[in-house]
């Protein structure tokens, strides 16, 4: 049996969440050694164990309680939510932080040789999904009546089969999609992972975990979004400098040995420098210009 004390979270085990759940823990300091076959892994540093499972089966595991925390797409938790209202339940959860990964959406697709002039022309028509219950509540709001073929992989053959006339599926670059012949008509819902927390009462050593948890987690999201830039500018022209910096602080000028026509800057920035800025700041007679990731970052 596992320690009940220790903090449990839920990660998938294979699949387009593991590594990026994996790295934002390993981030975070927990030292977890995964061993493939591993299902549950104790972290050697902190008292956390981590689950890995099926991405399908976290949000129920969160849900009933069995888990602390758990990792997940939000199209999955979505959806198992809506499963269990029809079931008549009444799910509980909170979501601590949406994360910076797991990007994607789920939409409508078509043959590429059909016509699409709007939800209405899937009246009637057969869908093959793995979301039935996001895929009703919204075509219910279209008032499109429809069928569904319930697939749980590879949706994307579906009509090439002659299963159904169209799709809802994940979408994230489009190449699966076009791979097969088929055209995204109609985005429905867009996913990222979360980070979600069960209901009830939490024993006052793992709550005060999860808060260190959570701020360490904000600390390397906000530092995977920002950028140290440095660069040599002309003393007279640091405000049109600082102008084609968006989402920078106020820079940090310091001067150059030798040179009084121009100074070295330094700043975080809250997004990275584009091509194009770097040309526009040459142009202004900036030079030496360096964007360098950062690894930690607390406010
Ligand atoms: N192409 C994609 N790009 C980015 N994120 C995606 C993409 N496809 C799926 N995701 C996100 O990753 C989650 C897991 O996707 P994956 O394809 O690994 O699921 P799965 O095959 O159901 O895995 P499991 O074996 O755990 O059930 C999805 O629910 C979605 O939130
Ligand atoms: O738009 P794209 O970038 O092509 O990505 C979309 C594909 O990615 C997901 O499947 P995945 O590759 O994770 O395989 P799966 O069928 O095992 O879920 C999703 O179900 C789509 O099939
Ligand atoms: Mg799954």
């Amino acid at each position: 049996m596992l320690d009940n004390t220790r903090l449990r979270i839920a990660m998938q085990k294979s699949g387009r969440l593991s590594d990026d759940s994996r790295e934002l823990l390993a981030r975070c300091g927990i030292k977890i050694n995964l061993q493939q076959q591993r299902l549950i892994a104790f972290a050697e540093n902190m008292p956390i164990d981590i689950l890995r499972v099926r991405d399908d089966d976290i949000p129920g595991l969160v849900m009933d309680g069995v888990v602390d925390l758990g990792i997940i797409g939000e199209n999955v938790l979505e959806e198992e939510l809506l499963t269990r209202r029809a079931q008549g339940e009444d799910p509980r959860y909170f979501t601590l932080r949406r994360l910076d990964f797991g990007g994607c959406r789920l939409s409508l697709a078509m043959s590429v040789d059909d016509e699409y002039t709007g939800p209405q022309c899937l009246h009637n028509s057969r869908i093959a999904t793995s979301y039935p219950h996001l895929l009703k509540k919204y075509l219910d709001q279209k008032n499109v009546s429809f069928k569904t073929c319930m697939l749980n992989g590879s949706v994307e053959v579906a009509p090439r089969a002659g299963l159904a006339d169209a799709i809802c599926d994940l979408v994230s670059t489009g190449a699966t999609l076009e791979a097969n012949g088929l055209r995204e008509v109609e985005v429905i819902y867009r996913s990222k992972a979360v980070l979600i927390q069960r209901d009830g009462e939490m024993p006052g050593a793992k709550q005060e975990l999860i808060d260190k948890l959570m701020t360490r987690i904000q600390g390397v999201i906000k530092a995977r979004e920002s950028k140290y830039i440095m660069m040599h500018a002309p003393s007279d022209r640091l405000e049109e400098v600082i102008k084609l910096l968006p989402g920078a602080e106020r820079p940090t000028v310091l001067p150059l040995a030798g040179d009084q026509s121009r100074v070295a800057m330094h700043m975080v920035s809250s997004e990275t420098l584009f091509w194009e800025t770097m040309e526009k700041l040459k142009a202004l007679g900036a030079s030496s210009i360096l964007v360098l990731p950062i690894e930690k970052m607390m406010e």
